[in-house]
Formats: structure tokens, sequence, C-alpha cells
């Protein structure tokens, strides 16, 4: 792919915009009409970004060049654009509507989707009404979603972004759901606490049906079962969301209570599958659920046919790519001003990390330039008391992305503002005093003490994006999810790596295979066999824990 010139061009012109300060970029007159882009009531505002014109009619130049747009047409059109593992991947058909119509291999995927819809609307209002009930006949009340990475993340993200919004939190009366993904015990504990298994039910959540933690999570869950009712109690009390049916009925799941997905969905892109769909409709009533699919949905037909300069996450994902690869920053933060999208961060760090996470391209030749960087995040202003420290005076600088909304789902009015006003002030604050700083000038006229005045300035010069959001109900936050998906699959579509596959996380998990049969072999030996690792010190360590337990 020759954009030779283009790129040549975008690193000469993050040279010299490196030497404008951001306060002097934001004072263009005008600059909102570019970079201030508005969506039925979303906001992106990128005045913050160290871009200019000339950046980005350079950054669209690239896109044009990189064939951006008919890579995002072959995603949505089934494709198989995730080249290592020959598959598509179009999590957007999970939240397609129902007449369209999306074929991979000559078949029409969203009549499947669909039918596992229905099937999960179905199901859910027969454990809601108290027709499906547990092994002693009583109502379902608890709810157990068991599953890791992209078959927890999303689906707790949306969780705790919901539960607080009035009208998603209608249907929860008497209702619990909580999450089990890690393999260490401690977490099982925490969530069979209080929880009597009679009233529960457990869904077991994994694309593969073989992840080694989550299958320990389900025995452990089953024995609890088994003890507390019986073996039979199983099939009143285990659900399954995953593409290997097979291993789910070896797993003593009754078919009927299994609901599928396809390989064409990447875990981290699986909140719209049943993966999310099924334990956060059992939580909330399905038509929630629907509301947050129509949401993504509806910024999937903005990101499709939205021209550039007014298409929120295409232009997200120029920017990310400006910020990485010409500006090299290594880090970008999350900062939903927000408590309900606590674990939006989490979230979008598997979405990110996982998929752009690459040094080599699809063609399997090692990059030249920086790809994705590393994400981080928490909710203002929470992290406004711990890390932002190094993102107004750290030497690494750390590009942000802010997110607020306008209306909250709970506001109290004690005070001259409310706390909603509170939080949002801290909000408008904070991107202006990353860009800005504060110079030693201005601290001698505060009358700071000339000792002082390098620990009290501020370089600024530190880019943000704010997206300012109307309210955070169930479709909004399909929106949401939509936007920084889509954002990390433009920025691998401009890198040429691969967004869909994830082999970086294999090495260490045979390694673990490998360390659970050399403990299995000691054990049985009671301390005699040699453990045989890659190296004497992880050798050594390893015995020191079996020796000492
Ligand atoms: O859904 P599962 O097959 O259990 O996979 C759970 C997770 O584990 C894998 O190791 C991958 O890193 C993730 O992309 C995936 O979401």
């Amino acid at each position: 792919m020759s954009t030779r010139n283009t790129w040549d061009a975008l690193t000469t012109l993050a040279e010299k915009i490196q030497q404008v300060h951001l306060k002097d970029l934001i004072s263009e007159p005008n600059r909102e009409r570019y970079c201030m882009i508005e969506k039925d009531g979303i906001l992106l505002d990128l005045s913050r970004q160290k871009i200019d014109k000339e950046v980005l009619k350079h950054l669209f130049q690239l896109a044009s060049e990189r064939r951006l747009v008919e890579r995002i047409n072959s995603m949505f059109e089934g494709e198989m654009v995730n080249d290592t593992e020959k598959r598509a991947a179009l999590h957007i058909a999970l939240r397609a509507k129902r007449n369209q119509i999306i074929k991979v291999n000559g078949e029409n995927v969203v009549n499947e989707v669909y039918k596992v819809l229905d099937k999960i609307s179905h199901f859910v209002s027969r454990v809601r009404q108290g027709t499906f009930r547990g092994f002693t006949n009583k109502p379902i009340k608890n709810f157990i979603s068991i599953g890791i990475g992209g078959s927890y993340l999303g689906p707790e993200f949306v969780f705790e972004a919901l539960r607080s919004d009035p009208e998603a939190k209608k249907a929860t009366d008497g209702y619990s759901l909580r999450f089990l993904s890690n393999v260490d015990p401690v977490d099982y504990f925490r969530v069979i606490q209080g929880f009597n298994p009679e009233e529960t039910l457990a869904v077991i959540v994994s694309k593969s049906f073989t992840t080694p933690e989550t299958m320990r999570n389900a025995r452990n869950i089953r024995q609890w079962f088994s003890n507390a009712l019986s073996e039979s109690s199983i099939a009143h009390h285990m659900v399954a969301v995953s593409t290997n049916l097979e291993a789910v009925r070896d797993f003593g799941i009754d078919p009927d209570n299994t609901f599928g997905f396809w390989d064409w969905v990447g875990g981290r892109y699986s909140v719209c599958s049943a993966v999310g769909i099924l334990p956060l409709s059992l939580y909330f009533g399905f038509d929630t659920m629907r509301e947050f699919l129509d949401g993504a949905q509806d910024m999937d037909q903005h990101f499709r046919h939205t021209p550039m300069e007014q298409n929120i996450p295409l232009l997200m994902g120029l920017i990310g790519v400006w910020n990485r690869t010409f500006l090299n920053y290594p880090v970008r933060a999350l900062l939903p001003y927000s408590q309900a999208l606590l674990r939006f961060p989490a979230h979008i760090q598997q979405v990110d990390m996982e998929s752009n996470g690459k040094s080599v391209d699809r063609n399997g030749n090692v990059v030249s330039f920086p790809t994705g960087p590393v994400n981080f995040g928490e909710p203002g202003t929470n992290g406004q008391h711990s890390f932002y420290q190094l993102l107004h005076q750290g030497k690494t600088v750390v590009p942000a992305d802010f997110i607020g909304y306008i209306h909250s789902h709970q506001d109290i009015s004690t005070d001259e503002i409310s706390a909603h006003d509170e939080l949002m002030c801290n909000l408008f604050a904070q991107p202006d005093a990353l860009a800005y700083g504060k110079t030693a000038e201005e601290c001698r006229k505060e009358g700071i003490a000339e000792y002082l005045i390098p620990h009290r300035t501020f370089p600024g010069n530190r880019p943000s994006t704010i997206l300012l959001l109307s309210k955070l109900n169930a479709f909004a936050l399909g929106q949401l999810l939509a936007i920084f998906e889509h954002r990390t699959v433009v920025e691998g579509f401009l890198w040429d790596i691969n967004s869909f596959d994830q082999w970086g996380v294999e090495l260490g998990k045979v390694l673990a295979k490998n360390i659970r049969q050399q403990m299995i072999q000691y054990r049985k030996q009671n301390g005699q066999s040699k453990i045989e690792l890659s190296n004497a010190c992880t050798a050594q360590l390893l015995k020191k824990y079996l020796d000492s337990c």
C-alpha cells in the first residue's frame, strides 16, 4: 500500500505542530467549525487535539489512500476481514434490523441473529414470569454470569452503566446479577455470598467453552448447586452461551437452554450477542436490551453512511492514529465523568488493546511505526485525586478522552448548583487545564515563592477530546459502545493490522498448562520429582510455592 507521500507529509506536520502550543491552536478563529461535530445530541469536541485544518486534510487523504471506507464497507458486508482466522467480523449484524440482509457464505446471518434473540426473549419471559423455576419450584431471583475477557467485561460494563438509570431500573426490583470471572476462589466466594441456590440461575458464557478459568468456575458453581440441591438440579439452574454447542451438551446443559453465537463475533465485540443480551435481559428485561441494540445500530448507520468530516467514530480513529503514530504518545486515558461508566475503561481496554496491540501488519510484516497505545482510565472525579498529577505534570503526555452527560441518572440539588453540575464543572475544567497549563509568569503574578515556581508550573499542551452526550440510557449506551468499537477498527484499518485476532494471549496459556502438569506431578511424588521449566529461577519459584503450601 503506497501512502508514502502522505505519511511523510504527516510526519513533517507532526514535527511542525509540536512547535506550537495547544493554547495557540485553540485560539484559532472559527476552530469550532471543523473541530466540533454534532450528531443528534452527541457532541464531539476535538478542539483540544493537536490538529489544524492541514493535519485533518492529510489524515483524510491517508484514509482515502488506505481505502478506509472500502475496508469499513467490507466489514459491514461480511467479508473475511479477520485474515488470520479467515473469518468475518460482524458484530454489527448483532444489532441489525430484522429486515436487513447480511450474508456470510451465502447465508443471511441476520436470520440467525433473530432466532437467538427471539429465543432469549422467550426464555427471559419464562424466567421473569415464573414459569421457568428452580429445582425446588422456587422462582429465580439471582443471576450469576460466569465468563472472562470478552465474555465478561462488556456485560459488566453495561450492567453497571444501567443499574442506576431510573428507566432501566424499573424492571429490576427483586433481582440480582453478579459476574464471576476470576479463577481466584475469592471471586467465587464473593459471588455466591448471600445467594440461595434454589433461587439462582447461572449463565456460563464462553465462546470456546474451553477457557480454563470459566470452566473451573462453572464446575465450582455446578458443585454448589449439586451440594445444596441435587445433581439433577443442574438443568434448572445452569444455562449457557457459546459457539461450541457440543461442549455445552457434554457439560450437562439442556440444548433448549443453550444460546448460540458465531465465529464471526470476536469475544471483545460480543456484548451485543447472547453473551451480553442474555444475562442483561434476565436482569433488566428484554425491552431495555433491545433499546441498547438499537442505539448501537444507530451509531453503526452513522459510522457507515456519514462523510468523514462529520463521522464521530471515524474522526476519533483518525485522531487516535495521529496521536499514537505521528505524535508518538504511547498511552491514552479514558475518563468518563459518570460513575455509571465505572467499568467502561476496563471494557475498552480489552476492545482496544487486544485488537490493536499488534506489531505486524496483515501480511505478517513487522510494522515500522507505533500501533495500539496503552489504554487506562477511571471515572472522573475519582481519577483527579489519583493519577491526574501525572496527566498534568508528568514527563509522559497522555491524550485523554473525556465523556460527560448533560442529564444525570440521579441528581441532588441541595446547594447553589446541583451535585451533577459540580461533577460537570470538573469535566469542563480539566481539558482546559491540560491544554493551557500555567506558566511561571502566571505563578509569579500570584505571588508564589520563587523556590516553588518549578513545582507549581504546568506545561499544558496536553491534548484531549470531549464527548458530551445527552443522557445515559440504554439507547445512548449502545451508541457509546459502537463509537469506541468503531474507533478501534478504524485505527486497525489505517495501520493495516488485524484488529480481530488475539494470538498474543496464547503463549501464557500454554505455559500455565505446563506448570499445572508439573504441579500435579510434584504433588503425586511428594515433592520428589524434578521441576522442569524453561529456567531455574521460575522452577525455584514454583518449588517455593509447592513446598510452602
Ligand atoms: O469466551 P471465551 O472463549 O471463554 O474466551 C474468553 C476470552 O479469553 C481469551 O483468552 C481471549 O483473550 C479473549 O478474547 C476472550 O474473550
